[in-house]
């Protein structure tokens, strides 16, 4: 991949809350990396993933309630990790879980995540990576053999080990989140976590407990059969990266092969499910 990059510079109004939101948007479609200021923020894509329509589904850009606007421009490779150190902020959940960078205070909760994400997706900003945080906080985990689909930075990953959960796979198609993952799971003393860049093609024969997936709606979609096939009777799986009104369609789906849904998260209309398997 080169190295250039296409910067957009949002203005949005108000901007609490559009801006997490927008955030939230820009990163399903294909964004990956945010530098906030104090009118809105810049969103960052690499130029080979970046194409006309990329705002197309972004539904916040039609919305009467915010006004946006913003500018594009080219731009070479910046210094991410310093862009990011300097708006990154730690992140709780649930007063039992903190999610911080390396220079942030340990705020001394039960758990403490220290994650570098540079240019992956998974810091516990984003809606769905909270709540399967908070679906992992109320299931028992311990010694259950563990798949974490669409890792990014390992967050999820790094947090079932920290509950017990082993052995576990984390598997990333994107190349950048699977060396990312590694710094981080190393970062945080996880010994039980094997990292593989790659998708659902690597699970034929393999069987879990526990099967994570916070990825999106149309790859969920192509991929439950291959995680029902993996997943042992009264085995969960927990799934997000979708909308409310995705649920029927991702339900109907996971409903073919045996799973009953047990509970449902929602914040800011995106959705966590928790199913378990018959
Ligand atoms: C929404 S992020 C979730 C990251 C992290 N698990 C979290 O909860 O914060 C989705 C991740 O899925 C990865 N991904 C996209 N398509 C995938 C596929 N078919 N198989 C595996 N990973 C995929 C992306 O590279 C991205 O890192």
């Amino acid at each position: 991949m080169d190295n250039i990059y296409i910067s957009y510079d949002f203005t949005v109004s108000p901007k609490e809350p559009g801006a997490e939101i927008l955030i939230a948007e820009l990163g399903f479609a294909g964004f990956e990396s945010f530098v906030e200021n104090e009118k809105g923020f810049t969103a960052y894509i690499q130029k080979g993933d970046w194409n006309e329509e990329i705002l197309a589904n972004v539904s916040l850009l039609d919305s009467d309630d915010f006004e946006v606007h913003y500018k594009v421009e080219e731009v070479a490779q910046t210094n991410w990790n310093a862009e990011w150190e300097k708006n990154f902020d730690p992140i709780e959940v649930a007063n039992l879980v903190s999610i911080r960078a390396p220079f942030h205070e340990n705020p001394n909760l039960e758990y403490d995540i220290v994650i570098e994400p540079k240019m992956s997706f998974g810091t516990g900003h984003h809606e769905t990576t909270h709540m399967m945080i908070q679906h992992l906080i109320e299931l028992d985990v311990t010694d259950k053999k563990t798949l974490d689909m669409g890792s990014g930075t390992g967050i999820l990953a790094i947090f079932a080990e920290m509950k017990g959960a082993k052995p576990i796979d984390a598997i990333d198609i994107d190349s950048w989140c699977y060396e990312n993952s590694i710094e981080n799971v190393d970062r945080n003393n996880c010994k039980h976590i094997s990292l593989y860049e790659g998708d659902a093609a690597l699970l034929e024969g393999k069987n879990y407990e526990l099967i994570i997936a916070n990825i999106n709606r149309n790859i969920l979609l192509n991929d439950i059969k291959t995680y029902a096939a993996c997943l042992a009777p009264k085995g969960h799986l927990l799934l997000s990266g979708f909308y409310q009104e995705d649920i029927p369609m991702i339900d109907e789906e996971v409903q073919k092969y045996g799973m009953q849904l047990e509970k449902t998260i929602n914040r800011n209309n995106w959705v966590a499910l928790r199913y378990v398997k018959d």
